[in-house]
Parts: structure tokens; C-alpha cells; sequence
């Protein structure tokens, strides 16, 4: 008697990321209630399950979903809005007056399943997001199926969302309530910056995050400027000051970790804090270069981001990874720097642990959920495939993706997104576009 089941796919190679570095050929993952329930040969899965949708992937690798550490997904409408700028011009000088002028709950709505649709097509089933509305942030991710953790946003200057960081909190609060039982979308901290964010308020979102056992995410360390002006103001380096205050800890992601120095990577590993690496937008904003082999091999979680759309300016994960092992051997001098299996780990279960999903998703364990990327290897550019694994990382990016499930539910068949209407998503950034280039800046 065969044993019924939701889904069974049967794939040319599934890499699980854990164990670590292992290919399976000829595989198939039984799918039932959203999670995967068996990981076993292709011969055995047939003769064992009756599912009632089989899926056939004779040139594809199977692969944990992406899980994005850190975007601000709406900024997909200020893709090429003000490139080839550092940091501190980028932002003062064009993206926060726009922001000003344009962010609003229908800006962030179509910004973000903009986002989630080039997410979904590039591999990506979680993706973690700090920005203004995260209410709209939260319903695309809730209506398009993809699983997400919504970072509101704390400053403590007015924005387009809060007129100071109180009003942040309570909003941000009340929305991390409304999402409490929600199965993919969880609602945490996201104090914006050590420049943007005072003692006071840093201390409050420490105890309450402590407390209620709520992830904190922050920009950190982003420029050696940051770091330098910290020092000048009140004699602390910005990770010194979080410790002070109690927010170096496991819960914390700190996001991009370019200016560091021994001391710094002493804090993150003795503290057990996070780090989102976002090498994309470090290099084009200027930023620096995250030692990110420093930090792995001193034990220190090292995730991956693609940060938001106007710094980096693609929302593919496959192309970080690539960049980080490219950077990382350069920064190195090692070609053995990061290998294509610790590229990939970064992307996927490094970026689990991150954001304390550990247990839900991550790797193709039994048990786990059902977030799955197939990768279509057919191609002329990935032949001959000597090692999948390679292909992937190397010779490959979000373009070859072809199937998606989050959750056991697919959103991404043979390229076509099913939760999302690409026309439409396309339509409405034009008349973003129409509308911000037809207002003088
Ligand atoms: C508080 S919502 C997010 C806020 O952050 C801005 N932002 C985008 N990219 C970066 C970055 O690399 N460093 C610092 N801040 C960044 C975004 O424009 C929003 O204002
Ligand atoms: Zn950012």
C-alpha cells in the first residue's frame, strides 16, 4: 500500500547544505503538511508514496530556499535613483529626501512584492526587511507566501512612518501582536543605526528585546567614517557602545561589519551576536571590505543581504553569495578562501541562524519546512557539471532558478510566479517611475 502524501519531487542532485558539502544524485523530498518528511533515492521514493503532485527535475539541483538577512525590499523603486555615491551623500543627500517626498503605505506596497517577486524568480524563500510601513511589508509578504521577518524601524528623528522613537516602538509593537500566531512572518526590532538611535532608546529596545526574546537587527560599522565620527563624539567604538547598553548578544544581527578591528570580532564571537554581510552594496557605496573569513573562522555566524534594491542594485541572493567568495579570497589573499559550500551555507542556513530560524528552515532536514529552490543546471553556461555545488555558486545566479515552495506551497513554477502578477508589479514601478522623475528633485 503506498503512502499518500502532498508533494514528492524528485531532483538530478539535492544539496541539503546539512549535512555539510553533501550531493545526493537521483534523490526525491516527500512533502506532507508543508514539511519535508523523507530524503531518499528516487527508486525507493516511488515504490513507497502515492503523491498528489509529483514533480519531475531531471536537470536540477535541489536546494534550501535563499533566506535573505537583510533588505529594505520597497527600495526597489529607487533602483538607479542616485548611484555611484558613498554612504553618508547617498543617503542625506538623495535617498532620504526622496524618501520624504514619496514613502507612504502604497509606495511600501508596491515596492515590496516588487522585491518579492525578484526574490521568489532568484531562489529566495525568506527574507529579512527594515523599513517605513512595515504593516504594507508584512502584507505582501503575508499574501505572496514568502516567509519573513519584519524589522520596524526605530529612529529617533521623525520619519515618513514615526514622528519620534516612541511612536516607533508602540506601532512596531502592536504590529509584532497582530502577526503573534503567524506561521512565516515574524515582527522584531530594527534600531536603524548608532548615529540614528540615542543611549535611551537603544536601552529600552535592549531590555524589552530581552525580556520578550525579540531579534534586534542594526547597521553597524557600515563605514570606517561611522566609526571615526563614534569615537570623536563620545570616545566608544559603536560595537562597545551595544555592549555597554546590552545589545551585543545572540539575538542581534549586525548588519554589514565593514570598519572592524580585533576588538570588534572579540565582541561578536565572546557576545554570539550575528553578522549580515552585504557585499553587493559595500562595494558600490564605497563602504570597505567585511572580513568575513576573519570572522568565520573565529566562529562568528557570518549571514548573507542583499540590502535594498538603490545600493546594491539587484535582489538576487545566488549573486552576494558569488561576491563573497570572490571578495573573500581577494581580501584574503587566499584562493581556499570560502569555498562554494561555505558560500552557500552563508546563504541559507548561516542566514537561518541569524534570524533564530534555525529549526524551521535552512537545510533540507526531515521536519523541517518545506523551503525549497530548484535550480535548473541545463543550461550551456553551467555545462559540463562536474560538481553542482560549483555550478551553483560560480557559474550560475538567480536566472536559473526555476521552481519554488515556501512552506510546501509553490510559488514559482518553471519561472512563472503563481502569487504574484508580473505585469502588474512591472506596470506599477513605471508609474513610480513616472511619478518621481516627473517631480523635480
Ligand atoms: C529605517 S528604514 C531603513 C532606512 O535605512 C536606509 N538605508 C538603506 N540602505 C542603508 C544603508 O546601507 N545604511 C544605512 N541606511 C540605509 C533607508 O533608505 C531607510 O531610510
Ligand atoms: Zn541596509
Amino acid at each position: 500500500m503506498l503512502q499518500p502524501i502532498d508533494t514528492l519531487i524528485h531532483a538530478r542532485w539535492i544539496i541539503p547544505v546539512i549535512p555539510t558539502q553533501k550531493v545526493y544524485e537521483n534523490c526525491s523530498l516527500a512533502i506532507e503538511q508543508g514539511r519535508i518528511t523523507a530524503l531518499l533515492p528516487s527508486s525507493e521514493a516511488k515504490i513507497r508514496f502515492k503523491a498528489k503532485q509529483e514533480v519531475e527535475l531531471g536537470q536540477h539541483a535541489l536546494i534550501p530556499g535563499l533566506i535573505n538577512t537583510h533588505n529594505h525590499a520597497p527600495m526597489t523603486l529607487l533602483r538607479g535613483y542616485a548611484d555611484d555615491r558613498p554612504l553618508k551623500e547617498w543617503l542625506e543627500q538623495h535617498i532620504w529626501p526622496a524618501e520624504e517626498r514619496w514613502v507612504g503605505p502604497q509606495f511600501v506596497a508596491d515596492g515590496s512584492r516588487h522585491a518579492i517577486a525578484e526574490m521568489l524568480r532568484s531562489g529566495t524563500t525568506t527574507f529579512s526587511d527594515q523599513y517605513f510601513f512595515p504593516e504594507a511589508v508584512a502584507i505582501a509578504a503575508r499574501e505572496t507566501g514568502i516567509r519573513a521577518h519584519i524589522a520596524f524601524p526605530v529612529l529617533d528623528v521623525p520619519t515618513p512612518w514615526s514622528r519620534h522613537a516612541e511612536e516607533a516602538l508602540h506601532k512596531g509593537l502592536t504590529l509584532r501582536d497582530d502577526y503573534r500566531a503567524h506561521e512565516r512572518i515574524e515582527v522584531v526590532f530594527a534600531p536603524h543605526a548608532p548615529y540614528t538611535v540615542g543611549d535611551q532608546t537603544l536601552e529600552k529596545i535592549a531590555v524589552c528585546a530581552a525580556e520578550a526574546q525579540i531579534p534586534v537587527q542594526i547597521h553597524l560599522h557600515e563605514t570606517y567614517q561611522e566609526v571615526e565620527t563614534a569615537l570623536k563624539q563620545n570616545g566608544e567604538r559603536p560595537t562597545e557602545r551595544l555592549q555597554r547598553l546590552g545589545l551585543m548578544n545572540p539575538q542581534t544581527l549586525c548588519v554589514h561589519m565593514v570598519a572592524t578591528n580585533e576588538r570588534d570580532i572579540e565582541l561578536l564571537k565572546t557576545s554570539g551576536a550575528h553578522v549580515a554581510h552585504c557585499p553587493s552594496s559595500n562595494l558600490k557605496l564605497a563602504s570597505g571590505f567585511c572580513p568575513t573569513m576573519e570572522m568565520l573562522d573565529a566562529g562568528i555566524n557570518v549571514s548573507l543581504g542583499t540590502d535594498g534594491a538603490a545600493s546594491n542594485n539587484s535582489q538576487d541572493l545566488f549573486a552576494e553569495a558569488n561576491t563573497a567568495a570572490l571578495l573573500a579570497k581577494a581580501v584574503s589573499g587566499k584562493a581556499t578562501a570560502l569555498p562554494a559550500h561555505q558560500a552557500l551555507a552563508m546563504a541559507t542556513i548561516n542566514g537561518a541562524r541569524a534570524l533564530g530560524i534555525e529549526e524551521e528552515t535552512g537545510s533540507l532536514e526531515t521536519g523541517k519546512s518545506a523551503d525549497i529552490a530548484a535550480i535548473n543546471l541545463a543550461g550551456l553556461e553551467q555545462q559540463p557539471v562536474h560538481d553542482p555545488m560549483s555550478q551553483l555558486i560560480y557559474a550560475g545566479g538567480g536566472h536559473n532558478v526555476s521552481d519554488v515552495w515556501v512552506a510546501g506551497k509553490q510559488l514559482l513554477r518553471e519561472r512563472q510566479l503563481l502569487t504574484l502578477n508580473e505585469t502588474e508589479v512591472i506596470q506599477r514601478a513605471q508609474l513610480w517611475r513616472d511619478r518621481i522623475s516627473g517631480h523635480s528633485r
